[in-house]
């Protein structure tokens, strides 16, 4: 199987460090719908794993993140793709659960809703804890500039991660090899 992962906020829609906190603040990176349906027609599943501790915080609830979710599952759609699994873990850093990011508890559990091992399963993300979740479960952690890219850019890196400018150059390298 050709399983790919994504984090949410920074990738596949705008990001903002005031969260995104209604269906209206969501508004997808431009490329970004049209990349996981490419990836989708090729014979990739996409799946997606998103810190959201804003539920924790109170800034929007369960209902406004599943509508979120249900619009891009529809662009998806509108473009011929399809969206897999999104997992998210809705808790607060001071919650201790094993889903929060840089935890790897979410990428676990797509791969046993899938029935796959993570190893080599790119993971693609803007913030340092996405690519230190993936490196946790052996996955191949892969930065994007867009969202906090450009900030994660900035600080040190781990070996081995694969970098692109946006997730449109992912699905371009990875429709290529096909
Ligand atoms: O990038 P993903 O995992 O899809 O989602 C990130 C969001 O849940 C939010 O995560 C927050 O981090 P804290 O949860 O407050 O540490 C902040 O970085 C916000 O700017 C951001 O919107
Ligand atoms: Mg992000
Ligand atoms: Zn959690």
């Amino acid at each position: 199987m050709k399983l790919i992962i994504l984090d949410r906020d920074g990738v596949i829609n705008h990001d903002s460090d005031a969260y995104i906190k209604s269906l209206d603040e969501w508004i997808p990176i431009p490329g970004s719908i049209d990349a996981i349906a490419r990836l989708s027609k090729a014979g990739w599943t996409v799946a997606v794993a998103t810190n959201q501790s804003g539920i924790a915080r109170g800034y929007y609830d369960l209902a406004t993140l599943e509508a979120m979710h249900a619009r891009l599952r529809q662009l998806v759609a509108e473009q011929g793709g399809e969206l897999g699994l999104i997992v998210h873990c809705p808790h607060g850093p001071d919650d201790g659960c094993d889903c929060r990011k840089p935890r790897p508890g979410m990428l676990h559990q797509i791969a046993a809703h899938y029935g796959v091992a993570l190893h080599g399963v790119w993971f693609v993300g803007d913030s340092s804890g996405d690519l230190e979740a993936a490196l946790a479960v052996d996955c191949q952690p892969v930065l994007v500039k867009t969202g906090k890219g450009g900030r994660t850019l900035g600080k040190p890196l781990p070996d081995g991660i694969l970098i692109f400018d946006d997730l449109a150059a992912v699905a371009d390298q990875l429709t290529l090899e096909d």
